[in-house]
């Protein structure tokens, strides 16, 4: 039976993700309240400018102190929208405090404080949900947390931010520049706030820190995570990554060590072949591969930005934790049990594709041979081109520890017959 008293959602943040979960809120109510098991309702919405036009937003829901209504006390579920750690963080505690349990798409905030967000969760007896955090519109955090807690996860590899997809596919495809690109994912709503999360890879990290913790049921923070962006990214690593048959993605790879005892969590541009399914994920889209011990490899794909599909992440939470309050439950806390450590970039065993400027002349190939024999790298392919005395050599490795392949690259670096290292750039997926 239908409960007649609704369930009241505050909205803190109007801007593209909550502006689409207040209008499908609105639109979709009757559909929302036979789901949920009784009606839900907009019971106020938290903004920064108030004189802004927001169709669809009643003007006496609107406030500008976000701390006020999370205080009100009749809030039951806090949808946070705003972005970065403060007053983000206290809003969430508040909410915690005044009764209210919280769904969040700041991603930011979740690597940064996600144990103390979810002890303070947990202390006050509320719901603390993230689907729209990771992947956007991608069932993720949902499987991993609920539908995969049965099996052992050894390796979480995939594209987690559509800002930087978006550009890369543009600048491979279209030949499209960076700022161009970067521009029109902005206009788009892909980007964040400030966009630097996006190409320097700071939003990506803080997905995999998320990620790799609840896979591994252990704590990752955005700290522990290796990361390089993609601005430096050029035409020609475009060009030489299809001379490979490859393409170029910004992955983020998090991984259990063969001996279980450890895990590491990276986010870098990587080639990878053109027949490998995330070489073919384009503009926005986000793909993400999930390896488990029993369920063998499951690939997530979909809508990873943009205000309408996230909104659909953070309504499926919502009404998750509405059902979760009509039946006085909560969903899965934090689940850090096996406190594994999180090895250094280092240590992660992978492959490079190294394109230097050398001297044309004899004994050079020899010579860049020893130094990756030296540092124990074995060479899979090398391919020389001369011109005007000048050659430049491509070598791609075989399998080797990142902290065995920088110090070849820098010892490379260090001789007279290199002139230069044009690009270095690890190969994944085959
Ligand atoms: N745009 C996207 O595709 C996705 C965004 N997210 C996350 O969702 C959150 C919101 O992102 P967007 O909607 O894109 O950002 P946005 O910048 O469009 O919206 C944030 C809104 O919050 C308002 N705001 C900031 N501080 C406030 C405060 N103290 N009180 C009231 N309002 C305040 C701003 O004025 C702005 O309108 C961020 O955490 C972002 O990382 C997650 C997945 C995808
Ligand atoms: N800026 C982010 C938004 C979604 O998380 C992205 O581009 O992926
Ligand atoms: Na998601």
């Amino acid at each position: 039976m239908m409960r007649t008293r609704p369930l009241k959602v505050a909205l803190l943040g109007c801007g593209v993700v909550g502006s689409e979960v207040a209008r499908i809120m609105t639109t979709h109510a009757d559909d929302l309240a036979a789901r949920i098991g009784a009606p839900v309702e907009l019971a106020g919405v938290a903004v920064r400018r108030p004189d802004k036009v927001r169709g669809g937003v009643p003007a006496e829901l609107i406030t500008t102190d976000a701390t006020a209504l999370v205080k009100r006390g009749d809030i039951d579920v806090v949808v946070e929208v705003i972005g970065g750690i403060e007053p983000a963080r206290t809003l969430i505690t508040t909410a915690f405090e005044h009764g209210a349990s919280v769904v969040s798409a700041n991603k930011a905030l979740l690597a940064q404080d996600g144990a103390s967000l979810y002890a303070a969760a947990e202390q006050h007896g509320q719901d603390l949900y993230y689907e729209a955090a990771v992947a956007g519109a991608i069932p993720l955090i949902r499987p991993l947390r609920e539908s995969l807690a049965g099996d052992k996860i050894n390796r979480v590899m995939g594209i987690v931010n559509g800002t930087t997809n978006f550009i890369l596919d543009k600048m491979d495809t279209s030949g499209a520049g960076y700022s161009e690109a970067l521009d029109e994912a902005t206009a788009l709503g892909y980007a964040e706030a400030d966009p630097t999360a996006d190409v320097e890879a700071f939003d990506a990290a803080a997905k995999a820190a998320i990620l790799a913790g609840i896979a591994f049921h252990t704590r990752v923070r955005l700290d522990d995570v290796y990361r390089e962006g993609m601005t430096e990214v050029t035409a020609a690593d475009f060009a030489s990554a299809k001379e490979m048959g490859c393409t170029i993605k910004l992955l983020a790879i998090c991984e259990r060590a063969a001996d279980g005892g450890s895990v590491t969590a990276r986010v870098h541009p990587a080639m990878i072949p053109l027949s490998h399914p995330l070489a073919s994920v384009r503009e926005a889209y986000n793909a993400v591969f999930v390896e488990a011990e029993a369920a063998g490899q499951l690939m997530f794909y979909g809508p990873g930005a943009g205000g309408s599909p996230t909104a659909s992440a953070v309504l499926g939470d919502v009404v998750a934790v509405c059902r979760n309050r009509l039946n006085e439950a909560t969903g899965p806390g934090e689940s850090a049990y096996t406190q594994l450590p999180v090895s250094s970039m280092g240590e992660v065993v992978t492959r490079y594709h190294i394109s230097l400027d050398v001297a044309d002349k004899p004994g050079v190939l020899a010579q860049v041979a020893t130094v990756f024999a030296e540092h124990g790298v074995s060479i899979d392919t090398v391919r020389q081109q001369g011109k005007d005395g000048e050659a430049s050599l491509v070598v791609v490795t075989h399998r080797a520890p990142d902290a065995a392949l920088s110090g070849t690259v820098e010892a490379l670096r260090k001789l007279d017959t290199v002139r230069g290292v044009a690009s270095i750039m690890r190969v994944e997926g085959e």
